[in-house]
């Protein structure tokens, strides 16, 4: 079964309704390859997805970056499953490591977030990913296969999931992956996934790249086997995220 191109664009807590109005034009106004070959999903922050939903193009799809980890209620500040639910937002970004490090969510707590949202029908875009440290000391595999088995130990199914691969010390660097870096990582987890969730997960599984991907980068990263398409954040914000949707007619081309 072929795993269709994903790419999404995370804006993180960036934008002005301006800007995000300018965003979705260019978006809107893009030719880009057809939906058979390419999933394409924004991001942007929470109060500016009811806008994003109403004016963007009905083929790209939108997610939050984050919600709370199970029924929403008294959580002052949270934004449950339920009310993206109730906005037709189908997808979240959870597990980023802007959360993980800077607000301190556990390996547990996103898996506990991957699992109800899931459950309750959402689509994840799952994070996992080293510190420079930790690729230094050699343990980069056992971080994301700890940060996977979070994940998957508290799954049934991996088929609204996502999984993306995004090293810390390669986002918002400007320190790209190496095509072959990013490829041995995927590789790797894609053989964790066999072993652990059993290999109609692991062939089906989208595992995209994320860290300082840009117009330039991505045609390379795209032609790795491994490679199923990218979360992309400083670069998603500019006219050049539709280069990187247009990288999915390179992923095709190696695959025929
Ligand atoms: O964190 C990222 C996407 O979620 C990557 O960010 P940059 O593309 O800005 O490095």
């Amino acid at each position: 079964m072929g795993r269709k191109f994903f790419v999404g664009g995370n804006w993180k807590c960036n934008g002005t309704t301006e800007e995000v109005k300018k965003i979705v034009t260019t978006l809107n106004e893009a030719e880009v390859p057809s939906e058979d070959d390419v999933e394409v999903v924004v991001s942007p922050p929470f109060v500016f997805l009811p806008i994003v939903k109403t004016l963007l193009r009905s083929d790209f799809s939108i997610a939050a970056q984050n919600c709370w980890v199970r029924k929403g209620g008294a959580f002052t500040g949270e934004i449950s499953v339920e009310m993206l639910l109730n906005l037709g937002v189908p997808w979240v970004i959870l597990g980023h490591s802007e959360r993980r490090l800077v607000l301190n969510e556990s390996n547990d707590f996103v898996g506990d977030k991957v699992a109800y949202a899931v459950d309750q029908g959402l689509n994840v875009i799952a994070c996992v990913g080293e510190t420079l440290e930790q690729r230094e000391s050699g343990s980069t595999m056992a971080v994301v296969a700890s940060q996977t088995k979070s994940i998957a130990e508290r799954v049934s199914s991996w088929s609204n999931i996502v999984l993306a691969y995004e090293p810390v010390w390669a986002i918002g660097t400007g320190k790209v992956a190496t095509p072959s870096q990013a490829q041995q990582v995927h590789l790797e987890l894609r053989k964790w996934l066999n072993d652990n969730a059993g290999a109609q997960v692991a062939a089906s599984t989208r595992i995209i790249y994320g860290g300082s991907v840009n117009g330039a980068n991505c045609k390379e990263l795209a032609m790795q086997p491994d490679v199923d398409g990218f979360l992309v954040g400083g670069a998603s914000l500019k006219p050049e995220f539709v280069d990187i949707i247009k990288s999915a007619t390179v992923k095709k081309s190696t695959q025929t």
